[in-house]
């Protein structure tokens, strides 16, 4: 029996890849320092691995931005905007965040995760031009003396998530097809299996021993049709391949088609055992290939909490009943990246309660390297008392009221229409109203700021002040622009989900449990550890401040449910759905303060409602349910006059729009303009009738928007929604940018409105 893993985070402990990337982007440092610390960082990581005893050591699982990025590039996926730019490192940054005059490629959810890819965008010279897997394990070799396992994204999952793009006669749009969905896929994936081949001979050429091709999207629901290309893509891919082991790597979810996609042509299948039962189901029901290895992930990737390891050794044992011993490798059920780095910079910050809970990537390693003596050296597993521990946890009283809560009927009485006769009444709001979406630049010195005042060099008072004086100044800023609809800029809130936790009881805070989620951007996801509740206002302060200073309408501003649940660690012995209750009835509090201090619009944020959707369409209506529920009870108490926004950014609408129109918000803001107006075509055909806040620029890149692309957006809105239900805002908060562009941008999207209410009034 054997241990490997995938996915070992790449940005650092302490963020270090982050701080790089980002001082070369600066100027600060060349293009060799960034590569040659990059390297550092990554063999750094590399010999962590192999020195917590794994046996099989990945390599090409680091990355400067993103790892489908780097696939696209390895195969010349280019999009023809970004071809004049020579570099090929000035070139690969381009496409993930922009330049001067090529908008960046589009960014989304990396399956039911808070990562976020870049969407390759099939065209032009697809050929394999850089064969990055080989180079990362020649380094690797040579630096270390050590025999890796690559690790690439397999050719189903490559060209499932890819996106075909059509120009538009005389548009600087495009329009953009889903793989799966056209009749590109087929002949994509047979092109790319022939890519694949090549770069997995030259792999066997070079001697490498091991690789592993990463297939998450052999856990969708699968078309007949779609599983039996996934085979013949692959008969075609390892076509001559007998001396490298190829391994298929499936995880978040149990393997689709299982007595199907189990024979794959290859050495061997990954499982993920932890997400739930059906993978060991479907191995007693139809076995499990003699010939085969099973990489059996056994330890969470996406969960931050402490592996039983009795439970699992049982576990393990039971597969020995249709495997032999020999043909089980251990490893994590899916990435490692999903979790901090390391628990220790935690120790004695959290409760040693809570810390006997919790484990990160590096005790991953821990628990894999256990599993294994045990039934290799007898060695005896430690007796964790898990459940004593979380059973301290409880509120009764909560638990009381979210029981009573699941049995009502929730939401608004009166119907949307005349509730939004009303409200726009008192609004007094010109046709195409102007917002943005709540955060303005997060600079340096709001975050030092932040920083002093945690750690107590400065008092409460002169913080408070200077988040006073950072919300004076955004409210003359937004009046001066003429926008319609201000907002408060957000200063005091260091990320959208961990203000709010800080502020509720039930969750816990890691000093240093950075996540990646997109790029160099990273989260401390908080950790929701128990019943939560809310014992004091949390925004009320700063919104009331924030209108008292102007005779504009401001926005309330809170996260919703589901996307505080979403982006939080959660428990797994509660019902998902309670704990979605429990804060919705917390924020319910906080609505209810914030209309009886007179606000009138309040923005609820459900970024995440979509990325919480099960990946298996069977599990999908219960969540669904569940979640608009819960988004409903956070705020059914306001009166018709009070308008409620929503907002959700990067996530594909298609499939949940029925319910995104059940959550039935005043308005809802969307990203329009990365997927180029792609987006509302699911708006147009369920006929939608409420109001919609249309993105119409890209706030993940510097890059200015020009009026033109924004009129484009907007007049594209126009064709499918009533011009009187829509707003103009940016795609998401501002809180990346500089003040400079910012201003630059929000000047264009304001002239734009105006020019259309000029015209179509
Ligand atoms: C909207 N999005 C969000 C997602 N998930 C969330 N949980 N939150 C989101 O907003 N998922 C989807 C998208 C992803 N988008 C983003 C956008 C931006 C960021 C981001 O900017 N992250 C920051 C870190 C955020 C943060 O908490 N910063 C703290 C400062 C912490 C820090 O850096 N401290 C320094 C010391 C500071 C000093 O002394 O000066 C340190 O510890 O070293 C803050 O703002 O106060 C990032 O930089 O990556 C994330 C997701
Ligand atoms: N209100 C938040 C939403 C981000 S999804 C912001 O503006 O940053
Ligand atoms: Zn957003």
């Amino acid at each position: 029996m054997k241990t490997t893993v995938y996915g070992y985070p790449k940005i650092g402990e302490n963020r270090e890849l982050k701080k790089v990337v980002e001082s070369y982007w600066k100027g600060e440092i060349t293009k060799s320092q960034l590569l040659e610390k990059a390297q550092e960082i990554n063999l750094n990581r590399v010999k962590k691995v192999l020195e917590a005893g794994i046996d099989i050591v990945p390599s090409n699982d680091f990355s400067l931005y993103d790892f489908v990025l780097d696939t696209a590039t390895m195969f010349n996926v280019i999009p023809e905007r970004f071809k004049k730019i020579e570099d090929s490192l000035d070139l690969y940054f381009a496409m993930a965040r922009g330049s001067d005059d090529a908008i960046a490629c589009e960014m989304t959810k990396w399956f039911d995760t808070n990562y976020h890819y870049v969407v390759p965008e099939l065209a032009g010279d697809i050929k394999l031009v850089k064969n990055r897997p080989l180079e990362s394990y020649k380094k690797i070799k040579e630096n270390l003396s050590l025999e890796t396992k690559p690790v690439i994204v397999g050719p189903f999952t490559f060209v499932y998530l890819s996106k075909v793009y059509r120009r538009q006669e005389g548009s600087i749009l495009m329009e953009m097809v889903k793989a799966p969905e056209s009749e590109k896929f087929e002949y994509f994936l047979d092109y790319f299996a022939d890519l694949y081949n090549q770069v997995l001979r030259q792999l066997q050429d070079e001697g490498v021993k091991v690789v592993q091709l990463d297939e998450p999207a052999f856990v969708l629901d699968l078309s007949d049709k779609e599983v039996d290309l996934a085979l013949r893509t692959y008969q075609k891919a390892v076509e001559g391949i007998d001396k490298l082991d190829v391994i298929v790597q499936t995880y978040y979810e149990s393997l689709s088609s299982y007595e199907k996609l189990i024979n794959l042509p290859v050495k061997g299948i990954g499982l993920d055992f932890v997400s739930n039962t059906e993978n060991f189901e479907n191995i007693k029901r139809y076995g499990f290939p003699k010939d085969k290895l099973l990489v059996a992930g056994v330890v969470s990737g996406r969960d931050p909490w402490k592996t039983d390891l009795k439970q699992a050794a049982e576990f393990i044992k039971s597969l020995f009943d249709y495997i032999p011993q020999e043909n089980i490798i251990l490893s994590n059920a899916s990435p490692l990246f999903h979790l901090p780095v390391s628990l220790k910079p935690e120790v004695g910050h959290l409760s040693e309660d809570l810390i006997n809970l919790l484990s990160f990537a590096d005790e991953r390693l821990e628990e894999l390297k256990l599993l294994k003596q045990h039934f290799t050296e007898g060695i005896d597993l430690p007796d964790q008392n898990l459940q004593n521990i979380r059973d301290r946890y409880k509120n009764e009283e909560v638990r009381k009221l979210v029981s009573f809560y699941k049995n009502q009927e929730v939401g608004r009485k009166t119907p949307f229409k005349e509730r939004y006769k009303k409200q726009m009444d008192i609004l007094k709001l010109p046709l195409f109203p102007t917002t943005t979406i709540g955060s303005f630049p997060q600079t340096q010195e709001v975050r030092k700021v932040r920083a002093d005042y945690k750690a107590g060099r400065i008092t409460e008072k002169e913080y408070k002040e200077f988040i006073k004086s950072q919300i004076a100044n955004v409210i003359k800023l937004q009046e001066e622009l003429d926008l319609d609809v201000l907002v408060h800029g957000e200063f005091e809130r260091t990320d959208m989900v961990e203000f709010f936790g800080e502020k509720l009881e039930g969750f816990a805070f890691t000093k240093n449990g950075w996540v990646q989620s997109y790029g160099t951007r990273c989260v401390r996801p908080p950790i929701i550890y128990g019943d939560v509740s809310r014992p004091n206002p949390m925004t009320l302060e700063e919104i009331t401040y924030a209108q008292s200073l102007t005779n504009r309408p401001v926005k309330g501003m809170l996260t919703g449910p589901v996307t505080i649940l979403n982006w939080s660690f959660y428990r797994k012995d509660i019902p998902k759905e309670d704990i979605a209750y429990q804060i919705a009835l917390a924020l319910r509090q906080e609505v209810i303060d914030l209309e009886k201090a007179g606000i009138k619009i309040i923005q609820i944020d459900e970024p995440a409602f979509r990325e919480g959707l099960p990946l298996k369409k069977s599990k999908q209506e219960h969540y669904l349910n569940w979640a608009v529920n819960a988004f409903k009870l956070s705020h059914d108490t306001v009166k018709d006059e009070t308008q409620i926004h929503t907002h959700m950014c990067y996530s594909e609408f298609n499939e949940i729009i029925e319910y995104i129109y059940k959550m039935d918000a005043d308005v809802i803001s969307i990203e329009a303009s990365r997927s180029k107006g792609e987006i509302l075509g699911a708006f147009e055909k369920f006929n939608y009738d409420h109001g919609i806040g249309i993105g119409v620029y890209d706030i993940h890149s510097p890059r200015v928007p020009r009026e033109e692309e924004i009129e484009e957006i907007v007049r594209r809105a126009l064709r499918y929604i009533d011009k009187n239900l829509i707003w103009i805002n940016p795609d998401c908060g501002l809180k990346t940018r500089d003040w400079d562009e910012t201003v630059k941008s929000l000047k264009n999207m304001v002239s734009v409105a105006k020019k259309l209410r000029e015209e179509l009034k």
